[in-house]
């Protein structure tokens, strides 16, 4: 782990948990949108045009928050049209790297080593984390967003005039169930398993732990009654919760200590993932190595030998005999 401050590179901090042992999780600091004309979007500065070419993404395959981008990247058919690069699993002492590897995509537009010189490309005196996903403006050099709930409403509708996949998961109806719903998968889930894992104090990870499965118990609930999250369709609230059951067995049950259940016991939630993952916008976005060399390898603070588990044997792909 490491971050910025005033532009120079610092290694060795740890700023994440409080006094308490709770992650305390900063917002994110590079806020605009592209739009269809270049017009502000609800945050941050307008001339962000939605222009084929003009646009770089930069993932982490592990990271369940860039996997949302990279979803709708392939859902919206933005592949031509909005490059792509991929770091290295590992993230450790130079943060995320575009360092040789299976799976990993150079920077092709400014040719970085590490993300780090991304944000500090943009702003020279920045200070913060250096996350992914991060969202490039190639005519600028600079970063139009480091936040993936917005990146993904960003692809969702900027890009449609200009040949984009038709499709709507954000649709206007259904907003604000979508939000309510993506709140309290947030923070008890997407969030909740990081808490849980990061925790350092026991009352914090007590508390994380038990959000994370009264979360599970009500998705399951919901998802025995219904086919999708909202209104019976398939939306932008399903594929943020898919990028974070994909994960758990594999990554949040072990290494993050959230092990009351796997979600192959929760039977609505285990058919609505694999369902999910039969999408065909979802194969070329997932690296199980990826992910599973990420987590064990780079927090060394909770898994001091960096040795990756063997298990569990998952099997996402539908078949005659489910
Ligand atoms: N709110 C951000 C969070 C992104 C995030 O936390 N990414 C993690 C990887 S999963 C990261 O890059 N962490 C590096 C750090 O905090 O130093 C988003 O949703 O885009």
């Amino acid at each position: 782990m490491g971050m910025l401050v005033d532009g120079q590179w610092r290694s060795d901090d740890d700023a994440l948990v409080d006094d308490d042992g709770r992650l305390q999780r900063p917002s994110s600091v590079f806020r605009n949108w592209v739009t269809a004309d270049g017009a502000p979007g609800p945050t941050g500065d307008g001339g962000f045009r939605a222009e084929p070419g003009r646009y770089h993404l930069y993932i982490a395959r592990a990271c369940p928050w860039a996997h949302r981008t990279a979803i709708f990247r392939e859902l919206k058919g933005l592949q031509d049209m909005i490059g792509l690069s991929v770091t290295h699993w590992l993230m450790a002492d130079d943060g995320w790297t575009f360092a040789e590897g299976p799976g990993v995509i150079p920077d092709p537009i400014q040719g970085a080593d590490t993300v780090w010189q991304l944000y500090v490309k943009s702003d020279r005196d920045y200070t913060g984390r250096v996350t992914v996903p991060v969202l490039w403006d190639t005519h600028t050099s600079r970063v139009v967003s480091n936040e993936s709930a917005d990146i993904i409403r960003m692809f969702n509708s900027a890009f449609d005039a200009v040949g984009a996949t038709p499709g709507d998961f954000y649709p206007e109806a259904l907003r604000g169930e979508i939000d309510a719903v993506n709140d309290r998968v947030y923070d008890g889930l997407n969030n909740g398993v990081y808490k849980a894992g990061f925790a350092k104090r026991q009352a914090a990870y007590d508390e994380a732990v038990a959000g994370v499965f009264d979360t599970l118990d009500w998705l399951e609930a919901r998802l025995s009654a219904h086919e999708y999250l909202v209104g019976d369709t398939l939306t932008e609230a399903d594929w943020r919760l898919f990028t974070t059951l994909l994960r758990f067995d594999a990554v949040y049950h072990g290494h993050f200590k959230c092990n009351r259940r796997r979600i192959v016991d929760y039977p609505a939630l285990w058919a609505y993932t694999r369902r999910l993952y039969a999408h065909p916008a979802v194969a070329p976005t997932v690296d199980m190595d990826h992910i599973k060399r990420h987590y064990y390898q780079s927090h060394r603070h909770i898994n001091p030998t960096g040795i990756v588990p063997e298990g569990p044997a998952l099997d996402f792909a539908l078949d005659d005999t489910a």
